[in-house]
């Protein structure tokens, strides 16, 4: 680990099978903007000065070409690539005996992020690092705009149990960070729940240290998880928005119609 007085490590999970996008055509080697979608996320956090370590989490059906990227893009704060597990907790799992292992301490700041959130926002990087001064758990989330029910089975159908006001419906993203002696305590008591298979890091914490607020860290709807074939199109927009020279474009075009407008008012005059 790099010398610093506390690390802020990134772990990027791309240890998934896809089987809702092509099992046969891992999405996080698919490349969006002519990138491949792994590389995105390893980047944003290559990119933020405050980030220390970066453990990328693989499964053998990628962990070749994702060794080969890394090596050439030359990434420096790549530490290591590691095995994950069949279920996305077991994948992080992985990571965070790995960081005991390296003997990194408890105070230690841990951004958990999916790999197929290729464009998560500098900001909210920056939000889960300073979310851990005041909380040992903090969240990217991104307000819901539709009202969301909770269910439950009532015989073969679902019927609504709850409606939760919707100022306090949010969809979870990530980075989901914690400090690393939260996680692991969290981790420790779910390991011993055989049926417990949650779908992320916060509700690890949610569920087993139900006294640890998780902050809120403002997210964005650009931070899509590339989950089917159908949030291609719309990741290719954005990764097309992205582009510095897109944004070139853009503001020409935008000054061209400024002037336009500035001409046309003093025609009239
Ligand atoms: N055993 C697993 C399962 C998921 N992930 C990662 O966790 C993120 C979760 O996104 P998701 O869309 O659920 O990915 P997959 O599990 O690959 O997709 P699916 O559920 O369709 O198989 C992805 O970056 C995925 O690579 C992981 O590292 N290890
Ligand atoms: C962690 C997560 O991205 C939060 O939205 C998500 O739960 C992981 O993927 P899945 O599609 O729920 O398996």
């Amino acid at each position: 680990m790099q010398e610093q007085k506390m690390p802020v490590v990134a772990v990027v999970l791309a240890a998934g099978f896809g089987t809702r996008f092509d099992e046969n055509n891992p999405k996080q080697l698919v490349s969006v903007g002519d990138k491949p979608i792994v590389c995105w996320s390893i980047e944003a956090f290559e990119r933020n000065d405050r980030v220390s370590d970066i453990i990328v989490v693989v499964n053998e059906r990628v962990s070749n070409m994702v060794n080969m990227l890394i090596d050439e893009a030359g990434y420096t704060k790549v530490r290591a690539v590691i095995p994950g597990g069949s279920e996305r907790v077991d994948s992080t799992r992985a990571a965070l005996d790995l960081l005991k292992q390296a003997g990194i301490p408890d105070g230690a700041k841990i951004l958990i992020h999916d790999s197929v959130r290729p464009f998560v926002e500098q900001q909210s990087i920056d939000g889960c690092i300073d979310g851990l001064d005041q909380f040992n758990a903090a969240t990217v989330a991104y307000a819901s705009t539709d009202t969301i029910l909770l269910t439950e089975d009532l015989g073969e159908r679902k019927v609504v149990r709850s409606v939760p006001d919707r100022t306090d419906a949010f969809r979870a993203q990530t980075p989901q960070a914690f400090r690393f002696g939260t996680i692991t305590k969290a981790y420790e008591l779910a390991t011993a729940d055989p049926d417990f298979h949650p779908t992320d890091d916060t509700r690890v914490v949610v569920d087993y240290l139900p006294n640890e607020p998780v902050a809120i860290v403002a997210g964005s709807e650009t931070n899509l998880k590339i989950t089917t074939q159908a949030d291609m199109p719309i990741a290719e927009n954005i990764a097309h928005s992205l582009d510095p020279e897109h944004a070139k474009q853009e503001a020409k075009a935008r000054m061209h119609a400024v002037f336009a407008e500035a001409f046309s008012q003093m025609h009239k005059h």
